[in-house]
C-alpha cells in the first residue's frame, strides 16, 4: 500500500468537502493501492496534527468530527478534547508545518494542500517545496502574487498541481499543459471562467434581482469568501493571470484590464462584507437589470468574458499579450451565450485547434467539484513517489 501523507491548509467549504471526499474514497483508493494519510489540518488561527505523524494520520472519525466542529464555527483547538492530536496556534503553526515538511518532505513527498483563500500560505509553500514537498492548490493567491513567487513555486514543475485554481474541477490546466508540452502554440483563449458571474448573469436574465442571486451564489458555495472578489472581476483576472503565466507570459495582475460590477465606494476599504451584502448590493440591482434588458432587446445576453491573446513580437522577439476580463454582450445562441448557471466554458485556439477550438465546459464552481479536482491532483502529483 502506498501512503500519501498530506497537510491541509484551510478547512472552509472546499477544505471540509475535501476531507469528506478523502474519507468516502477509502475503499476506492485501497483498490488502487493508495492510502491518503491526513497528518495535519490548519485554519487561520490554529493547526492540529496527528500525535504520531510518522506512523499514522488523523483517523476518519476525527476528520469528520473536525468538519462538524468547523461547520459549527468553532475553533480547531476544541478537537484536542477528542484526543489523538496536538494543537498549535499562530505563529507557531507555520514552524510546525515546516518541521513536518523537513521530516517527511524528501522521504515521502508530503503534500501541502492549500484550500485557504489567503496570500500568507505562499511563505510556507515556498519553503516546503525546497524541502522536497509537493504542493496542491485550490487557492489562486500564491500563484498570482509576484512573478518571483510563481517561479519559486514552479521550481520543480512536477511537484505542483493547481487544477482547481481555474475552472474548479474541470481539466483546464492539465489540457493546457499537454498542448504546451507538445509544442502546439496557443494563439488565443476565450472563456467564461466565473461560476458566480455565470450564475448571476443567467439568473438576472430570468428576472431575479442581482442582490438576491449573489446571496444565493454565496450559499451555494460558488463565491469567494468576499463576493466582491467575484463581482469586481479580480477572481477571473487571477485565473487569467495563471493561464497567461503558464503560457510563458511574465506579467502581473496590473497588466490585466479588469471591469468591475461595483463602484470603488463599495470596496473592502470602505464597507465590510456584511455591509456590502446587506446595503451595497441592492444599490446595484437597477443598473445591471437595465444592462440585461438592453442586451435582450438586441437578442443578446451579458456574459463576463476572459480573453487572452498572445503572440511573439517579430522585431523584439518578446512575447506580447492582450489579457482582459469584462462584460460582453453576446448572441444568445453563441457558445458563451448558451451557458447557464455556474458552468464555465473555455475555448483554446492553437495551431492544431485553429478553426474549431478545443472546448472545455462544465460546472466551474462549488465545493464538491472543486474538492474533487484537488483530490485528483493529490493522487496525480504523488505518482512521482512510487
Ligand atoms: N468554492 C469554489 O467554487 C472554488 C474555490 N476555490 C478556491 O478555494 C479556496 C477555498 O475556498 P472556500 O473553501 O470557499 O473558502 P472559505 O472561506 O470557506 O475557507 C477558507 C479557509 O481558509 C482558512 N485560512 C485562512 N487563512 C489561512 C491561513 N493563513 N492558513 C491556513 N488556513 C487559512 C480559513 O480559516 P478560518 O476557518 O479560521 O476562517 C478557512 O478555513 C479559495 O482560495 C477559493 O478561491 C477554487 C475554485 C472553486
Ligand atoms: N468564486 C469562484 C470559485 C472558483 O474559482 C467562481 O465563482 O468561479
Amino acid at each position: 500500500m502506498k501512503n500519501i501523507p498530506l497537510i491541509l491548509m484551510g478547512c472552509g467549504g472546499v477544505g471540509r468537502q475535501l476531507l469528506e471526499h478523502i474519507v468516502s474514497c477509502r475503499s476506492l483508493h485501497s483498490t488502487q493501492g493508495l492510502c491518503l494519510r491526513v497528518v495535519g489540518v490548519g485554519d487561520s488561527k490554529s493547526l492540529v496534527v496527528s500525535d504520531d505523524l510518522l506512523n499514522k494520520g488523523l483517523d476518519d472519525s476525527f476528520l469528520l468530527q473536525l468538519c462538524r466542529v468547523k461547520s459549527a464555527g468553532e475553533s480547531l483547538s476544541k478537537l484536542c478534547d477528542f484526543g489523538e492530536c496536538r494543537a498549535f496556534g499562530h505563529p507557531e503553526s507555520e514552524g510546525k508545518i515546516l518541521e513536518i515538511a523537513s521530516q517527511l518532505g524528501r522521504k515521502t513527498g508530503l503534500v501541502l494542500v492549500d484550500c485557504s483563500a489567503s496570500f500568507d500560505t505562499v511563505v510556507v509553500l515556498k519553503q516546503a517545496i525546497d524541502m522536497g514537498c509537493c504542493a496542491v492548490l485550490a487557492n489562486k493567491k500564491p500563484l498570482t502574487s509576484s512573478m518571483e513567487d510563481f517561479k519559486k513555486l514552479f521550481m520543480y514543475p512536477r511537484h505542483i498541481r493547481h487544477e482547481s485554481t481555474v475552472g474548479a474541477g474541470l481539466p483546464v490546466i492539465a489540457s493546457l499543459n499537454r498542448i504546451i508540452c507538445s509544442g502546439d502554440p496557443v494563439h488565443q483563449i476565450i472563456g467564461s471562467l466565473s461560476g458566480t458571474l455565470g450564475y448571476v448573469m443567467s439568473e438576472v436574465e430570468d428576472g431575479k434581482p442581482l442582490s438576491q442571486v449573489v446571496k444565493d451564489a454565496k450559499s451555494l458555495g460558488y463565491t469567494e469568501p468576499d463576493p466582491r472578489d467575484d463581482l469586481g472581476g479580480m477572481d477571473v483576472a487571477r485565473k487569467a493571470l495563471i493561464l497567461a503565466r503558464i503560457l510563458g507570459h511574465q506579467i502581473n495582475l496590473d497588466s490585466i484590464k479588469i471591469e468591475s460590477l461595483y463602484p470603488k465606494e463599495m470596496g473592502p476599504d470602505i464597507m465590510t462584507v456584511e455591509d456590502f451584502l446587506d446595503r451595497g448590493l441592492s444599490l446595484l440591482d437597477k443598473d445591471i437589470q437595465a444592462r440585461v434588458e438592453k442586451a435582450a432587446s438586441n437578442g443578446n445576453v451579458l456574459r463576463y468574458v476572459c480573453v487572452i491573446e498572445g503572440s511573439r513580437h517579430l522585431f523584439l522577439s518578446s512575447l506580447h499579450i492582450v489579457c482582459e476580463v469584462g462584460i460582453q454582450e453576446l448572441p444568445k445562441n453563441s457558445p458563451l451565450g448558451r451557458l447557464r448557471g455556474s458552468d464555465n466554458v473555455l475555448e483554446i485556439y492553437t495551431r492544431c485547434y485553429s478553426k474549431q477550438p478545443l472546448v472545455i465546459q462544465g460546472a466551474g464552481a462549488g465545493n464538491d467539484t472543486t474538492a474533487a479536482g484537488v483530490l485528483a491532483d493529490i493522487v496525480d502529483v504523488q505518482d512521482l513517489f512510487s
